[in-house]
């Protein structure tokens, strides 16, 4: 079987072309979309990550801020921080890169920041509203393989989808979305018995676990469409999934490849999520994505 690629990077250039008119519109109106991004420590992966957002941001003409601060920060300073950030009518945006430092509390901080704020879609309340689909604000990694289906027109309604993986980031709101989208879901996780009878089953399968090519060609059912977030180094520092591609290609009927799949589209919703934002601060007649 050919498998398809399901182009992260290209899908990601599409994302973010579409996004140049409604902050046209928005400036148009005196309004200019502001992301403010905080980088707690100096996590070499973390910095890489909140540059490209920065550049991205920076390039769509949205404004942002870079805050970094100590590893050793107080979290009480990094709350008061937010506090003032959410009370900033020029914001609106604000987004915590984790992992933050052991010593800091990350629900505690997530909770802090103001929902119509929150831009990753992290906070309890936007989290709640996701579950009982009526979604505020969907986290940036589960909107952006939300998108792959709706660009290559995959249908989710009545398929079995199989996540490998219950994190806050993905596993547990692209369950959500998939629900939601009328799909029958399974999360399976490191408890999980007969984990690989499961993705088996799977017409759709989603893995997010974190461990280099964990799921190969024979975990999956052929024809399957394959969606790989994992971001591993292997034992030659090449950067691999969490799917062994060169067994699961010509089995899947699409994959996403490592790199250029889903992390790109990570940042493209990012910057999408702050124009939604934006436009709602103003209560701007413009398309909601979620919405539409
Ligand atoms: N507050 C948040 N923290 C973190 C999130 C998040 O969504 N919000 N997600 C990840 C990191 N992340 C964005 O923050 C991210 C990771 C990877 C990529 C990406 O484009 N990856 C490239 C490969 C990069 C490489 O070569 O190392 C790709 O897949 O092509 C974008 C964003 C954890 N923290």
């Amino acid at each position: 079987m050919m498998t398809i690629k399901l182009d992260g990077k290209k899908l990601a250039e599409k994302v973010k072309t579409r996004l140049i008119q409604r902050i046209a519109d928005l400036k148009s109106k005196g309004i200019k979309p502001k992301l403010v991004v905080i980088l707690v420590g100096g996590d070499e992966a973390s910095k890489i990550y909140v540059r490209n957002k920065h550049r991205t941001a920076q390039k769509l003409g949205i404004e942002t801020q870079d805050i970094r601060l100590q590893r050793t920060v107080k979290e009480s300073e990094l709350l008061t921080l937010i506090k003032t950030l959410n009370a900033d009518d020029s914001v609106h945006g604000i987004l915590v890169q984790l992992p933050l430092p052991e010593q800091i509390d990350a629900k505690g901080v997530i909770n802090a920041i103001k929902p119509e704020k929150d831009v990753d879609g992290f906070n309890p309340q936007n989290v709640g509203s996701l579950f009982l689909n009526d979604p505020h604000s969907l986290p940036c990694t589960p909107a952006g393989i939300l998108q792959f289906f709706e660009e290559y027109h995959l249908p989710v309604c009545g398929k079995h989808v199989v996540i490998v993986g219950r994190s806050n980031i993905v596993g547990r709101p692209m369950a959500a979305i998939m629900l939601n989208h009328d799909a029958t879901v399974t999360i399976t996780h490191s408890k999980t018995k007969n984990l690989r009878k499961l993705t088996r089953q799977a017409d759709i399968l989603i893995v997010a676990i974190g461990k280099a090519e964990f799921i190969t060609g024979e975990d999956i059912k052929p024809g399957a469409i394959v969606i790989d977030v994992g971001m591993n180094r292997n034992e030659n520092g090449k950067l691999v999934g969490d799917v062994e591609h060169s067994s699961v290609n010509e089995r899947a009927s699409y994959l996403t490849p490592v790199p250029g799949g889903v992390g790109p589209m990570t940042i493209a919703m990012l910057m999408e999520q702050t124009v939604n934002f934006a436009e709602r601060s103003a209560d701007f007649d413009g398309k909601n994505v979620f919405n539409s």
